[in-house]
């Protein structure tokens, strides 16, 4: 029996959010005993990419109908390979919506959002987020089946190399309810989901016009650029750099929140972050009370300030 995994790519470039799934596929069937499959939709990037993460085989599905994302098609594709009783996903917006649709015509659970390899395999139990990432929680598959999704840089990357195998599959499957209007290019050099480093600003920076520091300041992380709510409402950004409760949920290495008083709802898309860094001028700003790391101070004067140090660290 394989354990499967869906190994996502953007344009036939494969994420990292893939490579973490893969890796956490390959911790699973090191467990059970079992090899692991990867299946990817249209992909242009060699296999050998997730060989290097412990996939035994990769099914690499070609169709034309599948060019354009619909999660409706997507997992009648992945239904037809998928043929094991734990099927992994990275827990992207994509495969978040995949996985759903999947567990239904399976008929199997869904556990989503899981960060940590399963507690035990019979009964399926493992740790997730719950609660936006204000709590943990042990789920239990009631199914004979089980699919999770696996939250983002929450387990890793880990390189695990085999010697794979590759098999190309052609389906043709109807895509018919999807129609692209538009594609929203976003306006970071870093998708933000994928991003370790995550730089974001909130009303605290007055105007759009002042944004040049923390992309300066990002550029020198190598970070990706993230706002507050009422950042992207008024239109300072674009809605796709909005995290929080009703925008993107993140988890990076380390997130230097610029400007950005704390609110409850901005939290539950930040708060699984590893380090959290908060940079304000009001001493009583309740993000403070989030942060592994405070600066209390004016950001015209500490942002550009902090980006000159690293850049002269880094020389
Ligand atoms: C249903 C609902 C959903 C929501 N979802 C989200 C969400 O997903 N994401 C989100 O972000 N918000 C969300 N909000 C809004 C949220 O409640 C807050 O209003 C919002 O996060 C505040 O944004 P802000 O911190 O940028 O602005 P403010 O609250 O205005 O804070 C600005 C901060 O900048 C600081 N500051 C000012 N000048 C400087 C300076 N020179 N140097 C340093 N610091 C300075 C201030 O001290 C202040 O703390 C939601 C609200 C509701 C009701």
């Amino acid at each position: 029996m394989a354990v499967f995994v869906y190994a996502e790519n953007i344009n036939g470039v494969y994420k990292k959010a893939a490579f973490e799934a893969v890796s956490y596929a390959k911790a699973i069937a090191t467990k059970t005993g079992d090899s692991v499959t990867a299946i990817s939709i249209n992909p242009t990037d060699s296999s050998d990419l997730l060989y290097k993460y412990g996939a035994d085989k990769v099914v690499n599905v070609k169709d034309a109908g599948l060019k354009n994302f619909s999660a409706k098609a997507y997992a009648e594709a992945i239904n037809q390979i998928a043929d094991g009783n734990i099927i992994v996903f990275p827990h992207t917006t994509d495969a978040s919506s995949i996985a759903p649709m999947l567990a239904i015509q399976k008929n199997y659970s869904l556990i989503t959002n899981v960060i940590d390899v399963p507690e035990s395999i019979s009964p399926f139990q493992v740790k997730r987020r719950a609660f936006s990432g204000k709590g943990f929680m042990h789920a239990k598959a009631d199914a004979a089946g089980v699919i999770v999704t696996v939250s983002q840089n929450a387990f890793g990357v880990k390189e695990n190399p085999v010697q794979g195998s590759e098999e190309v599959k052609e389906l043709s499957i109807t895509n018919e309810d999807t129609k692209v209007i538009n594609h929203e290019q976003s306006s970071g050099k870093l998708d933000l989901k994928e991003a370790e480093i995550v730089v974001s600003a909130g009303r605290g920076l007055k105007g759009p016009e002042n944004w040049g520091m923390i992309e300066d300041l990002a550029n020198v992380l190598g970070a990706a650029t993230a706002c507050s709510k009422p950042v992207s409402d008024i239109g300072w950004r674009g809605h796709n750099e909005h995290v929080g409760q009703t925008g993107k949920a993140i988890s990076p290495n380390l997130y230097i929140a610029v400007g950005i008083s704390g609110a409850i709802q901005h939290l539950a898309g930040v708060n699984s972050s590893k380090t959290i860094v908060v940079i304000n001028n009001d001493p009583e700003a309740p993000f403070f009370k989030s942060a592994d790391y405070g600066v209390v101070g004016d950001a015209f004067q500490i942002i550009p300030a902090l980006t000159e140090k690293i850049k002269a660290l880094k020389a």
